[in-house]
């Protein structure tokens, strides 16, 4: 299942400050919307409103019509979960336990598990790669293996939006690729925090630029994804190609170059000068 997100004007006071400020956009059903920018730039607070953790200033999100802030917490979670950064927790659970907590939104208070709870936290562990980790206690996790879990946790709770804060943190490479993947393989409406740019131009239909609070920039990948916008917002200068085998946007940094022209030193390979294309391949 999978639902219509609209996020409306959304504005956020946090100490005395306005930290995120007039943000909207919408995801169609199904689509993985990446929200990027800076340290500091809003990306988590803005998601912490959006699930309904913290209250809004100013603005609505609305998932298929539903407003989430008027919605009581176990409605919201049977339509939307999430992920939230470093949310580790120290719990003396297993893993089992800590996926099952996905499963109370559907229970009455002391309401035993079930068969299908037991079969939905079964698949949600092996769509994390985690069911050897089972029966092992949370806290000793390392944090990629407690990432995933919580992750998880999230699939167990069968949203129809999936809400991911960094969920690339601490993972390995392999299990970076699984979890960006995972709204498309759940089919699921996805708005994800990234800062890894090369991955949000992978597996994001949408990007969303934060600068200070505001929305700076929105659009596909290759809309909003270029040298300007990598220094105006980032400070550095890097050059955009497209990938060789995908053919989105891929960024190659320049540690060395001052972004203060926002322009790619000459030396930067250029399609079809300096490698062939894919399409371009006999
Ligand atoms: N509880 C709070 N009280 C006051 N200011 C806060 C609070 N929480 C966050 N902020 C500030 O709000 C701004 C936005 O923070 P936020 O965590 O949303 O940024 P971010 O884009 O997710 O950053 P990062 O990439 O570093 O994770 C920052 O300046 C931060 O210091």
């Amino acid at each position: 299942m999978t639902a219509r997100v609209e996020v409306s004007g959304i504005g956020v006071e946090l100490g005395g400050r306005r930290v995120v400020d007039d943000v909207s956009f919408a995801a169609k059903p199904g689509e993985v919307i990446g929200i990027v920018g800076p340290n500091g730039s809003g990306k988590s607070t803005l998601l912490r409103a959006m699930i309904g953790i913290l209250t809004p200033a100013a603005g609505s999100v609305h998932i298929d019509g539903l407003d989430v802030a008027k919605t009581k917490a176990r409605d919201r979670a049977r339509v939307l979960a999430a992920v939230l950064q470093d949310a580790t927790g120290d719990f003396d659970l297993t893993v089992q336990d800590v996926v099952m907590m996905g499963r109370a939104c559907y229970k009455k208070a002391f309401e035993r598990d079930d068969d299908r709870d037991r079969t939905v936290v079964a698949d949600a562990l092996r769509a994390v790669g985690a069911v050897d980790l089972r029966d092992r206690r949370f806290a000793f996790l390392s944090g990629g293996e407690r990432q995933r879990v919580l992750i998880a946790r999230a699939i167990a709770q069968q949203p129809r939006v999936l809400v991911m804060d960094e969920p690339t943190n601490h993972l390995d490479l392999r299990h970076q690729f699984d979890a960006l993947a995972l709204p498309r393989k759940l089919g699921v409406t996805a708005v994800i925090a990234l800062h890894d740019l090369n991955l949000a131009a992978h597996y994001c239909d949408q990007l969303l630029v934060l600068h200070h609070g505001r929305q700076v920039r929105s659009g596909t990948p290759e809309e909003v994804l270029n040298s300007e916008t990598l220094a105006e917002v980032y400070g550095v200068a890097a050059a955009v190609t497209p990938h060789p085998v995908t053919g989105r946007p891929h960024i190659t940094l320049d540690p060395t170059h001052q972004a203060e022209t926002g322009q790619p030193p000459r030396s930067w390979p250029v399609p079809g000068r300096d490698y062939l294309m894919e399409k371009e391949s006999p």
